[in-house]
């Protein structure tokens, strides 16, 4: 721990943070120049209501979500970047029973402190960790696993990324004006729609940062007007790029308000011309008023509306729609794991829940009787049944719904399952989905999540119900962020 004297900041509500180096050498957020938004931004206190008032706390831990817990005057206050041991002074506001607080000035800070790699990282909130140094991330996620997996037994070491940065295959870019009418495109600043103009998003794939780049330059030069949220005007909405990081293919969406795209043509040749290393270009039409970004149509540009990449050894081709894992390094971590906890001998009946492009499942179809994979999204289930095709595999099946429901459905018709995998979004499984593995029986069932917590509520049902866990791993999937993925083995006593 540094002690330091009380500096006080100039300017109330500024972040101003320092560590071991920062103390010798002070300075109010290096590097990050303040930047206008789209729509300008508030502070963040006053914009809570109530006074904001100046408290001096020390932080005792950590929210599951990265933030400094500390006390105040009989509050727990959560507060965004302020690290174990280090004390602070924070501004607190209050709106009847909510209680807002954002960190001041960092008084004594913590040897784990580190000056955030990105400009852009105060005001983006993507990221939540970069202000720690990546032992101290490491050690976050790990005791969040550990907390929440303590009634099942003790968690494995995590497993990290050598080079946490650069691993983000998909990336999406909004676009708006600025005061001057100039187009900018970024991320949103964090709880909101005002774009932070910014070039480069340290964990994107650097080559789709550059392409948008040049779409922002040629949409100056083509009189392609960003899409405005309040009036309904304008074109661009997004843009969204995925990258085969194995095979180099890449494809570009551009996510925009209506069908009719002027000047299409001599727009798909200037970008093909920057980038010929663009392998498909769509056109994505969001035409509703909604926070989501892709909307149901989809017209292919130029190319064949897919990219394939390579995972685990197996070619997969990958719509603009359908999921894929974003950390392709820490993916093939996490499915060797997956796939030693499913205990294979080239038997089993292997039920692959939550399969998205059957990425797992045709990975474990090598070792297995035969899978059995189900997906709600129509577009990833048939890249699902392609990728069986492309890679030559007959003994996998794949069907489009509700996995809850297909499951009972199973129990229902007295189906076998050796073997359940299931790879839930982040809201977890459902009773209908826990209730028929317990009715049909597989003597493992491995259980793949991107959110812990949510998993902790389903394995308790699970244990409840006659299994045990046998194996828990962590693996950081997400560097930077609070975000931590596990694989869960349980067998059935
Ligand atoms: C975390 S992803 C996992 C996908 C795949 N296992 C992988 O590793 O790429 C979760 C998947 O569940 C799908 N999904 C969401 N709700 C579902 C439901 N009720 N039934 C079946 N699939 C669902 C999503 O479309 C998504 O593809």
């Amino acid at each position: 721990m540094n002690k330091r004297k009380n500096h006080k900041s100039k300017n109330a509500g500024k972040k101003q943070h320092r560590s071991d180096k920062q103390n010798r050498k002070p300075h109010a957020l290096e590097g990050h120049q303040k930047r206008s938004s789209a729509k300008g931004k508030a502070n963040n206190a006053s914009k809570h209501g109530g006074k904001a008032v100046t408290a001096e706390v020390t932080c005792s831990g950590l929210t599951s979500e990265g933030k400094g817990i500390a006390q105040w005057k009989g509050e727990r206050l959560e507060i965004a970047h302020l690290m174990p041991g280090e004390k602070a002074e924070v501004l607190v506001s209050k709106k009847g029973q909510f209680v807002h607080a954002e960190l001041k000035q960092v008084i004594e800070s913590s040897k784990d402190r580190v000056a955030p790699p990105c400009p852009y990282y105060y005001e983006c909130g993507g990221c939540q960790l970069q202000h720690m140094n990546q032992q101290a991330q490491t050690r976050f996620k790990q005791e969040t696993v550990d907390v929440l997996m303590k009634p099942f037994g003790k968690p494995e070491p995590i497993m990290t990324m050598d080079h946490p940065y650069d691993y983000r295959n998909k990336s999406h870019t909004s676009f708006g004006l600025n005061q001057q009418r100039q187009v900018i495109g970024g991320l949103y600043a964090q709880n909101t729609h005002d774009i932070i103009p910014m070039d480069r998003c340290l964990i994107h794939d650097p080559k789709a940062d550059e392409i948008v780049q040049t779409i922002k330059g040629m949409m100056k030069s083509f009189k392609m007007q960003p899409y405005n949220e309040d009036t309904g005007r304008g074109f661009l909405r997004h843009v969204l790029i995925k990258v085969g990081k194995v095979s180099g293919e890449i494809m570009v969406v551009l996510v925009a308000a209506s069908s009719e795209f002027k000047g299409k043509n001599n727009f798909v040749k200037a970008l093909r011309q920057a980038h010929p290393e663009i392998t498909t270009i769509l056109q994505n039409v969001n035409n509703r008023k909604t926070s989501m970004v892709l909307g149901e149509q989809e017209k292919v540009l130029f190319g064949k509306g897919t990219i394939t990449d390579t995972l685990g050894g197996l070619k997969f081709e990958i719509s603009a729609k359908s999921f894929y894992q974003i950390n392709p390094v820490q993916t093939e971590k996490l499915y060797t794991k997956a796939i030693e906890m499913a205990e294979l001998s080239g038997k089993e009946t292997v039920v692959d829940a939550y399969c998205g492009i059957g990425t797992i499942s045709l990975i474990a179809s090598q070792k297995a009787g035969k899978v059995i994979g189900v997906e709600l999204n129509k577009d990833a289930v048939r890249d699902a049944i392609r990728n069986s095709k492309r890679n030559g595999i007959k003994n996998a099946r794949f069907y489009q719904g509700d996995a809850g429901k297909f499951m009972v459905d199973m129990a229902a018709r007295g189906d076998k399952a050796d073997v359940v995998i299931m790879d839930p979004p982040r809201t977890g499984s459902d009773e209908a989905f826990l209730s028929s593995v317990v009715k049909l029986k597989p003597k493992r069932v491995v259980y793949v999540s991107c959110n812990p917590e949510t998993q902790a509520r389903d394995l308790k049902y699970l244990v409840k119900n006659g299994y045990k866990v046998d194996g828990i791993q962590p693996v950081d999937m997400f560097p930077q962020t609070y975000h931590v993925e596990s694989v869960v083995k349980l067998v059935r006593e």
